[in-house]
């Protein structure tokens, strides 16, 4: 699918094929269609790091809420989004021994209760055992920095959701 392929589509279209490249927040998809039209993907991606950055604090922390916990609940009941459920699956979420599960958990319990927003990480670009070093180690991290780092990782997965749907078959779904 090339830029002026995407630029064409209806906002229901648009909405429809790039609506969960940030988990769970379609607003944003729908709010950068009015930034077309673009001139490469690169520039798709920039209007929606730009419409993050310019949310309040409470608006970043409420985009970090709508993801799910790695290796959580919506894992076990089969309840998590397609995409979700594929970068937790290759990051060997999906596969944890019965130690790695419990220690996740209480891990994403400790992160939770410290900062009141969910541990983020762009799970295809790492492994279980990186993962977990990481969770541990941000979890003494400053709650400002936290939730900077979180919106750092929730564009890195967006941009690899992106690239999937433009650089792939994804988009003959419409
Ligand atoms: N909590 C969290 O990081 N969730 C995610 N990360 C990722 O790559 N996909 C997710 O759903």
């Amino acid at each position: 699918m090339d830029i002026s392929a995407v630029n064409a589509l209806s906002y229901e279209d648009f909405v429809n094929l790039f609506g969960n490249v940030v988990e769970k927040c379609p607003i944003i998809t729908a709010a950068v269609w009015s930034r077309r039209p673009f001139v490469g993907l690169k520039a798709l991606e920039a209007a929606i790091s730009e419409f993050i950055d310019d949310l309040p604090e409470s608006g970043k922390e409420g985009i970090l809420r709508c993801h799910p916990d790695l290796a959580g609940r919506d894992l076990q009941s089969g309840t998590l989004t397609r995409e979700s459920r594929e970068e937790q699956g290759r990051a060997g979420m999906d596969a944890l021994n019965s130690v790695e599960a419990a220690r996740m958990a209480q891990l994403n319990k400790e992160y939770k209760e410290r900062f009141e927003f969910p541990f983020v990480i762009c799970a295809r670009m790492s492994d279980k055992a990186d993962i977990l070093r990481q969770l541990s180690e941000r979890c003494s991290n400053q709650r400002d920095a936290e939730r900077a780092r979180g919106i750092e990782e929730v564009k890195k997965i967006c941009r690899l959701r992106l690239q999937s749907l433009v650089l792939t078959d994804a988009s003959n779904k419409l």
